[in-house]
């Protein structure tokens, strides 16, 4: 199997001496082409450091990342910017779309950054907000769509340049129920479908038993993994709040 994503010994550390915290404890961790992954852990755990280093957002203490065998902390900051628009894709539960934007210009932005022409970035819009089910609000502006075709919107825009990894941060935590469920069924079929690498951080059991694998994180340490193999949603999701209840209840992963 190939892999996409190999993290070496991560370390991401902040302050010093009494007031140390060592957010992201030596994590070491691969995830492989066509891979539907959860990090799941308590407030603190490092989920978001974690996230954040592999996104290249937050630089680490020490270790390495490889993002299809590159080092991508030794990336210069004059050519991050770049390496995100081609590789990444980014699903944050505060949308982030551009108010000023259509749905439709929304979606189709890093396409018009990257000069790809008109007709074609038209055409794969369309595609793939027929594919999430809001060809119907294209000509819209954000504030008009409810926020669970604001999230999908997300969605699109994050996917619609064939990323290798697709990260999502807390995707479905300003979703109702119904929402949640779209937006994960969506991703899960993007994972099936078109093989995309998906690494999502959650504290949703339900929304995390829509991957192969979790992960869970205790004080910046990888504490346990859980594959889905052959189970059934509910058998997973159950097994998560197993280790969820071992990591110290519910309550403690919210
Ligand atoms: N910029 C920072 N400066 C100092 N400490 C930080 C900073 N960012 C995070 N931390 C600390 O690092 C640890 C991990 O934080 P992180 O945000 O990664 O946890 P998390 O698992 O994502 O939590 P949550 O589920 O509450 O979002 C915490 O102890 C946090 O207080």
């Amino acid at each position: 199997m190939e892999r996409i994503l190999e993290i070496k010994n991560l370390e991401k550390y902040y302050g010093s001496g009494e007031i140390l915290t060592k957010a992201v404890d030596g994590v070491t961790l691969s995830v492989f082409k066509g891979e539907f992954l959860a990090i799941m852990g308590a407030s603190g755990s490092g989920k978001t450091t974690l996230l954040n280093c592999i996104s290249t957002i937050d630089s680490p203490t020490g270790g390495e990342v490889l993002l299809n065998k590159r080092d991508i902390t030794k990336i210069s900051s004059g050519e991050l910017a770049k390496f995100r628009r081609e590789n990444l894709g980014f699903v944050f539960q505060e949308y982030n779309l551009l108010d000023a934007l259509t749905v439709e210009e929304n979606i189709g932005l890093a396409l018009v950054i990257n000069r790809e022409n008109k007709g074609v970035i038209a055409q794969k819009v369309k595609e793939i907000a027929y594919l999430l089910g809001i060809d119907d609000v294209l000509k819209k502006f954000p504030y008009e769509i409810s926020g669970g075709q604001r999230q999908r919107c997300a969605c699109a825009r994050a996917i619609i340049h064939n990323p290798t990894l697709i990260l999502a941060d807390e995707p479905t935590g300003s979703l109702d129920s119904y929402s949640s469920r779209q937006l994960m069924s969506t991703l899960k079929s993007l994972n099936e479908n078109n093989r995309a690498t998906i690494l999502t951080v959650t504290h949703d059991p339900k929304t995390a038993s829509y991957c192969q694998r979790v992960l869970f994180l205790k004080d910046g340490k990888i504490f346990n993994e859980l594959f889905r193999g052959e189970k059934n949603q509910m058998k997973f999701q159950l097994e998560i709040m197993d280790i969820i209840a071992l990591l110290g209840g519910e309550d403690n992963v919210v």
